[in-house]
């Protein structure tokens, strides 16, 4: 079922004591969540035990990974599988984010793969999507996503895709202040959304969740959401501040 989410990606940031810190001050927040509405915290590996912890009890509150590997376990040194995560109860990771596509190569084909390891165990892919500013300048975003959204995904059963979800997060957007309009943001996720529409049928378009990513903040959150294609977001910076991220939930509503 089509969810409203606000998700926050730490990336490679905060010692474990601040981690702690801003945990325990984000769950101090007034926020409210209904039924259909969720938070997603994709923290540091190292950090996923301490946050599970502190989110027991709360509900619609979930913590996730922001990477794992195509294979269940073995010889990968380094690498983090769906089995561990799933062995602590966690729930979701993010797959194909474009800081893991640009520096570490990850393609299409390779994040089929992730995305099917996911699925396979009972793990949330967030799959994110989106364009460089030289696509974006010819005017060739649509194809550029579709073309990741195809290879990655539409080799899924209509019950499977809904069960991702995906982030669309324009590159240029992302960490400059840059946010894509909502306009932008709303075209363009019409365009996804519309894309499974025509691959599977409408019901299923209409049952997965697209969030936008790109320097959301406290002050443009509320417009981008109200869009009917964005599904809430995927935030990083504004995510490290705990009254900031908790104003991006209120957002939700
Ligand atoms: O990459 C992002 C989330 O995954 C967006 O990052 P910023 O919110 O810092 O632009």
């Amino acid at each position: 079922m089509r969810k409203k989410i606000a998700a926050a990606n730490w990336k490679m940031n905060l010692t474990y004591a601040q981690a702690n810190e801003l945990l325990d001050n984000l769950f101090s927040k007034k926020y409210s969540l209904s039924e259909n509405q969720q938070v997603v915290i994709a923290v540091p590996a190292p950090y996923l035990h301490l946050a599970k912890e502190k989110t027991q009890g709360k509900n619609q509150v979930f913590i996730s990974a922001q990477n794992i590997y195509t294979k269940k376990s073995g010889a990968y040194t380094g690498e983090i599988s769906v089995e561990m995560l799933q062995s602590m109860g966690i729930e979701h990771t993010i797959i194909g984010h474009s800081e893991r596509r640009d520096y570490f190569n990850e393609s299409n084909e390779f994040l089929k793969e992730k995305v099917d390891i996911c699925l396979e165990n009972h793990i949330t892919p967030i799959f994110c999507c989106g364009e460089a500013l030289e696509v974006r300048e010819q005017n060739k975003q649509n194809q550029f996503v579709a073309k990741q959204i195809e290879e990655s995904l539409f080799h899924l059963s209509s019950t499977d895709i809904q069960k991702v979800v995906i982030a669309y997060e324009p590159i240029w957007a992302i960490g400059t202040g840059k946010t894509a309009t909502s306009e932008q943001a709303q075209e363009i996720q019409q365009f996804i959304r519309q894309l499974i529409a025509n691959k599977y049928d409408a019901a299923t378009a209409d049952a997965v969740s697209i969030l936008y990513g790109g320097s959301v903040k406290a002050n443009n959150a509320k417009e981008l959401f109200s869009q009917p294609d964005i599904d809430g977001g995927l935030v990083g910076g504004a995510s490290l501040n705990a009254e900031e991220f908790a104003a991006i939930i209120n957002a939700l509503a």
